[in-house]
């Protein structure tokens, strides 16, 4: 049978230690939601000495009805000098109701003598007098054994006698916390294998930070060397560069190691899990984040495209619907034809059969991006670019003439705060001619908005559309100064999606007229299926 690794999700504790996340109670409860339905196995909300806001956590989550998940609030070990059932903190644990608790013990000679400034025998006494205390209530118990790799290597003596001791107070896993995360995978290899010879009945689970940049791969060692729990955080967040990202602990367990964690049919939402719980923490997932950034499958270099269009595993270490991910294929510059024939039928256009227009679309591509056009993100203008060349593109407006004023009506130096931009265009609908003009606080605003006002009742499906990001760059050309090259892309939404669009001028108005039209024709031929 395979083996079970029981995962262990700290967003909601170590996550919030990050700097720059904080999350309401609302958030908390959404995220404990959709990591329970992505089968997690447990799930640490908090730590209720902490803040009213962890308390009230344990209090509604009770309340919550979770298919998979059991619920883990967080503390430490008795105070020095303090009995186990005099202590506050222990106190407070088991008032939270959570069936699983867990409390972080120094294991590290010097920790126990300089930051707790007490004897290593009294550190020994609080921890087994804290996990029999806690077990004595009917919980479980996952002790997690601050800095064990670098009290190993201190004084392998004591680290482990910490951790005998709470072993044989009854606790139900000992997680071997790499806290300073400066240790490598063959250090942690070796010093779990030592653990699981010392205390062979006892389950041994993980926990690792990412400060030398190893953490998922510690986790992974530990596991090869015994480890049965694996603790992390979605997105790797966490205290200082963060923890063990446990969504890319738990696909690289699954499909590399021959492991079970949630299985095949959650691993294929992997990279929405990572998308909600990264969008409730007001953060994006990187691009590049393996596995569930958008670029973990995305390919540039033609030469790739043109092999995976031939062997999909050329150039993917998995299938990217392994963890509901998608192949996408980029055309820019270093695009052969494979690439863009690849992005054509996704952008719904077969141009397989056709060689000779392909290498057409590909010189215009390829000589329009060495004049500052960039089609990487621009599948809205590469569509139209691809229906120009096959005659396909019929445009649905045309324009005359536009004209922008903005007007700076303070002495201060500062621009008015409304409707500071008026645009006025001139645009032929069919046989119909229409002036309009718009107001914004800014020239694109305004233009938008007049040209959205002359064709909206001609073509009602832009009132669908919505401009949702405007990005400027100014292409270095050294002396060019006022008239170097600007590229503006332009990102536009309707009910189905998002695509973008792209603009080059030496006028910075000029190139966010020409992304401008792009989206919007790109929005009616999306329109028109
Ligand atoms: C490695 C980790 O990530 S562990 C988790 C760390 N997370 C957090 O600290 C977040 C939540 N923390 C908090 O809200 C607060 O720090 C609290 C409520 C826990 C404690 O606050 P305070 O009582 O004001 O103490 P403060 O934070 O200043 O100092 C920590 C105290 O705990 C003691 N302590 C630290 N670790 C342990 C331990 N494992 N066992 C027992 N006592 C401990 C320290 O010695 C110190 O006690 P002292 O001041 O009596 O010497
Ligand atoms: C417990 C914990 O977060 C650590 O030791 O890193």
């Amino acid at each position: 049978m395979t083996q079970h690794i029981f995962t262990y999700d700290c967003t909601l504790r170590d996550g919030e230690q990050c700097e720059g996340i904080s999350l309401s109670l609302d958030d908390k409860l959404r995220i404990v939601e959709r990591l329970d339905a992505f089968g997690i196995d447990f799930i640490e909300g908090g730590f209720p000495a902490s803040n009213p806001k962890d308390i009230e956590f344990f209090r509604r989550v009770k309340e919550m009805p979770l298919d998979h998940a059991r619920i883990a609030a967080f503390g430490s070990t008795c105070k020095k000098g303090t009995p186990a059932d005099q202590d506050q903190g222990l106190a407070d644990l088991v008032e939270c109701g959570a069936p699983v608790v867990t409390i972080v013990g120094k294991t590290w000679d010097a920790q126990v003598t300089r930051a707790l400034q007490t004897t290593l025998k009294e550190n020994l006494r609080m921890i087994a007098d804290s996990v029999a205390y806690l077990k004595a209530h009917g919980l479980t118990v996952v002790f997690d054994a601050e800095h064990f790799f670098d009290g190993y290597k201190a004084n392998p003596d004591y680290a482990l006698a910490c951790i005998r001791a709470a072993s044989e107070a009854g606790a139900d896993s000992i997680d071997l916390c790499e806290t300073n995360g400066g240790a490598l995978p063959f250090e942690v290899e070796e010093i779990v294998g030592v653990v699981a010879r010392a205390l062979p009945d006892q389950q041994l689970g993980i926990h690792c930070h990412d400060d030398s940049g190893c953490a998922v791969a510690n986790a992974l060692s530990a596991v090869r060397a015994g480890a049965l729990q694996v603790q992390g955080t979605v997105g790797g967040i966490g205290e200082r560069v963060g923890n063990t990202d446990l969504l890319t602990a738990i696909a690289d367990m699954e499909l590399k190691m021959g492991l079970h964690c949630v299985g095949p049919d959650n691993l294929r939402d992997l990279t929405r899990t990572a998308q909600f719980v990264a969008e409730t923490c007001n953060l994006s997932v990187p691009a590049h984040h393996p596995y569930t950034g958008a670029s973990a499958f995305a390919h540039k270099g033609g030469l790739h495209a043109s092999a995976i269009a031939r062997f999909p595993e050329a150039y993917e270490h998995t299938n990217p619907r392994n963890v509901g991910n998608a192949t996408r294929m980029l055309v820019s510059e270093l695009a052969g034809k494979a690439s863009l024939a690849a992005k054509a039928k996704s952008l719904g256009i077969d141009l397989s059969g056709d060689a000779r227009t392909l290498q057409a679309i590909l010189d215009d591509v390829k000589t329009r991006e060495a004049h500052g056009y960039s089609y990487e993100v621009a599948d809205g203008s590469l569509a139209v670019l691809i229906r120009r060349h096959l005659g396909l593109y019929e445009p649905h407006f045309r324009l005359e003439s536009f004209r922008v004023i903005v007007d700076d009506r303070e002495d201060t130096g500062a621009l008015a705060k409304d409707a500071a931009s008026e645009a006025t265009v001139k645009i032929h609908v069919g046989n119909r001619r229409i002036v309009a003009t718009g107001e914004g606080t800014g020239p694109v605003g305004a233009l938008d908005a007049a040209l959205r006002m002359a064709i909206t009742e001609y073509l009602p499906q832009v009132a669908n559309m919505e401009l949702t990001d405007y990005k400027v760059r100014i292409l270095d050309e050294e002396g060019a100064g006022t008239s170097a090259t600007t590229r503006v892309i332009i990102t536009t939404s309707d009910k189905r999606g998002s695509w973008g669009t792209v603009g080059v001028s030496e006028n910075i108005i000029e190139a966010s007229w020409n992304a401008l039209v792009d989206s919007i024709e790109y929005g009616l031929i999306r329109a028109e299926g």
